[in-house]
Parts: structure tokens; sequence; C-alpha cells
């Protein structure tokens, strides 16, 4: 049921109510403007796929005809220049009042929202958390800005305007924060993508033993009646990953610079330090706002714990570091102080918050979805001789289509940041607007991914979204990795470096789980969840009976996986 506002009822707030017969495939996008008014959505163009009531409508905004791209009665009038509505407010106030909003009067999404609909636009200056006055960027056309190199600059904007000192990453401003035009920004871009690249042998079979250790835990624990918390599994299981994979060393081996099970405590501790002004810690309000988001922390409070994270790699990432400097001529220093950077925040903390939404997303659709990635999983394992191969993975489109839905919704990078190069016109769905040099433009994600102009039903889970050409046609404007799907991270560009790594990873975690269990249940999420994030915790994991055709049961099997698998 599509709710439309006409104009003669915009104004009255009115609203006709139409059921829009979308025939798959069919459906149609027409362009829109938002009345300023009612904050909804101005239609220009209302009506079932085959009759359009072509009735232009005026929005108040630009004072200019519109009509339906859809029907084509006539060229898309050029978009009027405005100035870009919202406001920072007065100097500190206007900031904390944000900051305040964000964080706690309206949370995330309502601020955006309301914001959207006061303004009748999706691009408007507002103060970003902690405090930085920037334009938002709502839309999906506006926000491909973010990625045109010759329109805006990436130089320390990776958190927008928050820059921690360098001496949370060795005195070195490093990868994430450069721009592409930057001397260094290749080289170490190469760097990590040649490591991904040359340990691909590693992944399928770490990632099995990974998975294999957290769920014979899960099950453990659901057995001895305890909490099977995925949310709190998952850190130990994507750091022992990506160690095992990436530095050829498990961090609880036994060694002098062994990381033990403190690895991810470790890890917190130096995230939450570096990046206080800009995270929620679960405390009450007013701590919150004193100690973390009022002030930078010192690098001192965590020098102890991010020494042992280096003593970690200094002592055991020794083929990673040979790589630096015989092909990239990386002192060892800086190569150790960014491998720990693209491990622990772009890689670690991007996984451990994408791993649990796959499981919530698909844990709270349970019934037919289980029954048909379980169908798909097993018979691509049977085709690829009973293993969970490369080719396996890649016949496994609902699998791929069901984790790209994912970061569309939940993508755990929410924000993109860049300054304009230039002055710059940049364009809405409906409107253009003039962006001076040096102006901060933040891109978010959340809202663009919600774009109701490019996605039916924008705000709903649909697992099979992207399978098939109607799914093709829509990766441009899956935006989760700093660019859209369709194009590739190089080192020319700030896409993230493992794109494609992420999407196998989660594949993995679907495949792995519908392998070993016939379905699985989650824990209820209690509503009032106190402004941390939801932990992930399962009911049940209906364990697969043992193959009788196999002399081993479906975990033993994937366990046994051996590099020489990588067929
Ligand atoms: C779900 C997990 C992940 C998400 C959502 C994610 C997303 C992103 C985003 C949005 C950026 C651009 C940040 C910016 O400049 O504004 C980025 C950059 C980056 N990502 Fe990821 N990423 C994830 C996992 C990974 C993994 C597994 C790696 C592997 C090492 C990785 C390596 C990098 C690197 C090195 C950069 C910096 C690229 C550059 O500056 O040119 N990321 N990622
Ligand atoms: C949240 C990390 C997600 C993906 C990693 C990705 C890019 C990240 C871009 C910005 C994140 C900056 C860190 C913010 C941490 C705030 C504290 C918290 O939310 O835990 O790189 O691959």
């Amino acid at each position: 049921m599509e709710v439309t506002y006409l104009p003669q009822e915009a104004s009255s707030a009115g609203i006709l109510i139409s059921t829009r017969l979308h025939a798959p495939g069919k459906a149609r996008r027409s362009s829109f403007c938002s009345n300023p008014i009612s904050g909804g959505r101005l239609l220009c163009h209302n009506g079932t796929p085959d009759q359009s009531l072509q009735q232009p409508v005026m929005s108040r905004r630009c004072n200019k005809a519109h009509v339906c791209a859809a029907c084509n009665s006539s060229a898309q009038h050029p978009k009027p220049q405005e100035s870009i509505p919202g406001s920072y407010g007065a100097p500190f106030i206007g900031a904390l009042r944000d900051r305040l909003d964000f964080f706690w009067f309206q949370g995330e999404d309502e601020f955006f929202r309301k914001r959207k609909e006061r303004y009748g636009s999706t691009i408007f200056r507002v103060n970003f958390v902690p405090g930085m006055p920037g334009i938002a960027l709502l839309d999906q056309k506006s926000y491909l800005v973010l990625y045109d190199p010759t329109k805006v600059d990436k130089h320390d904007t990776f958190v927008g305007a928050l820059l921690p000192k360098t001496d949370f990453t060795g005195g070195y401003r490093v990868l994430a924060y450069l721009d592409p035009l930057h001397p260094k920004h290749a080289i170490l871009k190469s760097f990590i993508m040649e490591l991904i690249k040359s340990n691909s042998s590693r992944i399928l079979p770490e990632f099995a033993t990974a998975f294999s250790e957290t769920f014979n835990q899960m099950e453990t624990a659901l057995s001895e009646g305890r909490e099977a918390n995925f949310s709190s599994s998952v850190k130990m299981l994507v750091l022992d990953f990506l160690l095992r994979a990436i530095v050829h060393r498990d961090p609880r081996a036994v060694g002098a610079a062994a990381l033990g099970d403190d690895g991810p405590s470790l890890l917190e501790s130096w995230i939450a330090v570096q990046f206080a002004a800009i995270a929620q810690a679960g405390l009450p309000p007013i701590l919150e706002e004193i100690f973390l988001h009022s002030f930078p922390l010192p690098f001192s409070l965590i020098r102890a714990n991010y020494q042992r994270i280096y003593s970690f790699f200094d002592t055991y990432a020794i083929e990673a570091l040979d790589v630096a400097k015989e092909r990239f001529d990386l002192e060892r220093d800086e190569a150790t102080h960014n491998l720990i950077f693209a491990i622990g925040v772009n890689a670690w903390l991007g996984l451990i918050k994408l791993l649990p939404s796959i499981i919530f997303y698909v844990g709270k659709n349970n019934s037919h979805l289980h029954d048909k990635l379980r169908g798909e999983i097993r018979a691509a394992v049977a085709s690829n001789g009973g293993r969970l191969s490369p080719k396996a993975i890649e016949s496994m489109p609902l699998v791929r289509s069901t984790v790209l839905e994912v970061l569309r919704l939940a993508s755990p990078a929410k924000y993109q940041y860049a300054r304009a190069r230039k002055d710059l016109i940049i364009e809405s769905h409906d409107a253009s607007f003039v962006v001076k040099k040096g102006e901060l433009l933040c891109g978010c994600l959340s809202m663009a991914s919600r774009d109701p102009v490019i996605f039916e039903n924008p705000d709903s889970f649909i697992p099979e979204r992207f399978e098939g050409g109607d799914g093709e046609k829509l990766l441009p404007h899956l935006l989760w990795s700093n660019g859209p799907e369709h194009l590739h991270t190089t080192s020319q560009n700030k896409q993230c470096a493992g794109k494609d790594l992420v999407i196998l990873i989660a594949s993995l975690l679907l495949a792995h789980i519908f392998i070993r269990y016939d379905t699985f249940e989650l824990v209820d999420q209690p509503s009032s969840a106190a402004r941390k994030p939801p932990q992930i915790c399962f009911k049940t994991l209906q364990i697969r009976a043992t193959d009788p055709t196999s002399d081993l049961n479906w975990a033993q099997r994937i366990s046994s996986i051996s590099s020489s698998d990588q067929t």
C-alpha cells in the first residue's frame, strides 16, 4: 500500500490511499520532491504501472512543475539551485544541541528523518557528532559525490572532522586517513590488498576452523543452559580468523608476545579510547557526555594495551612485514602500525558488527528463508564433491543476495565523509545546491541505502532483492564499501580494500550454519536496550543429523577442509 499525496491534498495533508500494483520488475520509479509542509512524499505521478495520472504537481520548494520521469511526458526540468537548508546554530550551543539530539533525545535515525522532513530536503546543514558542522547527504544521487576524487578530498576525513592523535597509530597517519592523491596512499593500499590476495588459500580453512571452535562453544553453552551470545563470541572468532589467515599466527598460541584470550579486549580498549567522541559506551548520559564526548581521551590510558598488540604483530607478522619491505619498500614500523589499523579497525571492527547482523536478519525471518538457504547451500556443496569450495560458494545466489541485503540495511560503517576539493554544485533527486570549497560532506549511509526512489519497500528486509537480473541492476546503488558494489577497489580509490573478502566471509558464515544446522532460533531482543548494541544470542541450534553415507558428520567434515580443497 503506498501513501501518495497529491497537490490538492498535500496542503491539507490529505492522503490518497493508492495500492500500487507493482508487478515484479515493472515497478516504476518516479522522481519526487518532498513536500516541505507535510514532509510527505509528493509523488509527481500517481497510478498503476499502466495508467499515469499525469498531474504535474507543484513542489512548493522549487516552484517548478515536475512531471513524472516514468511517463516521460517531458524532459526533467533543470533542477533549481538553492541555498542548502538547515543551520549549525549558535557557536558551541548548536553543536551541543545536535549532539544531545543525536545520542539521547532522538537517536540516529530519528535525528536525520526529522530534519529531512523539517527542511523538505535530503541535503541539509547540521552538526555531526561530536560537533562537526557538515552537509548531510541522505539520497543516492548526492551520495555519489563522495566517490569522485576530482570533487572531494578524503584527507583526514575517515571519521569526519574528528582526528584522533597519531599517538594511537605509532605517530603515523594511517591509510584510512589519506586522500588518494597522497603519495603513500597507493603504496599502503596495495600492501593491504596484496596481503588479502596472497593469503586467499587460507581464508576458507581458517574460517572453517574458527567457525567450528566457536559453534562448539555455542552448543556447549546451550546444553549447559548458559547464554549462547554470538555478539560476544564473534569477537574471538573474527580475530582468530584474521590473525591466523593474514599474520599466520594463532593469537592464543604459547609465545612471548601471545595475546591469549585478551585480543578482543585489547583491541576494544584501543578503539574505544581512540574514537570515544563518537562512540556510545552505555554509561549514564551525563557521564558519557562529560567524560567521553567533550574532549579527546589521551593515548596514555591504553598505551600498555596497544604495546601488547604491537608486540604481537612485530614478533609474529614476519611474512607480512617482509612483503611490506620487499614489495613496497615500507619501513617495518610504519607497516606494522598500518597493518594493526587495517586488521584491528578496518577488518575486525567491521566484521564483528556485520556478522551478528547477518545472524539477526536471517534469524528473525527463520521459517521459509532457512529452508531456501539450507537447500541452496547443501545442493551447492553436494555438487562440488561434498566440499565447501570457492566454486560451491559461487553457486549460492540467495546466500550472496541475503548478505548484500544485510549490508544495505545494516552496514557497519554508517557514515562516509569528505571535504569539497573546490566550489561544487551537488544535486539531490529534485534540487541542486552550491557547496563551497573545504565544506565537510557527510554521507548518511543508512538513509541513502533506504532511498525510496531507488528501492522498493526500502525499509524491508528482502533477501532475494539482489538476485537475478533485477538484482544486478541494483548493485550500483549498494554503497556499504565506500563505492558502488559493481565497481572495484583499487589503489587509486577509497573503496574498501576488503570489499570482496567481506562478502566471502559473510557467505561462509551462512554456509557453515546451514551445513551444520537445519535451522536456529534467536533469543528475543529486549525492547529498551540501553543505547548498547543489541546482543544476538542463540535460543536453539538444531544440529543436522549425521549423514548416513559418510563416516564423518558434517561438522567434522567441514572442519577437515584443508587447503587442498581450494579447487
Ligand atoms: C563488514 C566489514 C567492513 C565494512 C562495512 C567496511 C567498510 C569500509 C568503508 C566504508 C571504507 C571507507 C572508509 C572511508 O574512507 O570513509 C573502508 C575502507 C577500508 N577497508 Fe573496509 N570494511 C569492512 C571490512 C574490511 C576488511 C575485512 C578489510 C580487510 C583488511 C578492510 C580493509 C579496509 C581498508 C584497508 C580501508 C581503507 C581503504 C582506503 O583508505 O583506500 N575492510 N571499509
Ligand atoms: C565501524 C567500523 C566499520 C567498518 C570498518 C571500515 C570503515 C570504517 C569507517 C569508520 C569507522 C570509524 C570507527 C568508529 C568507531 C566508533 C566506536 C564504535 O562504534 O565501536 O573499514 O574497513
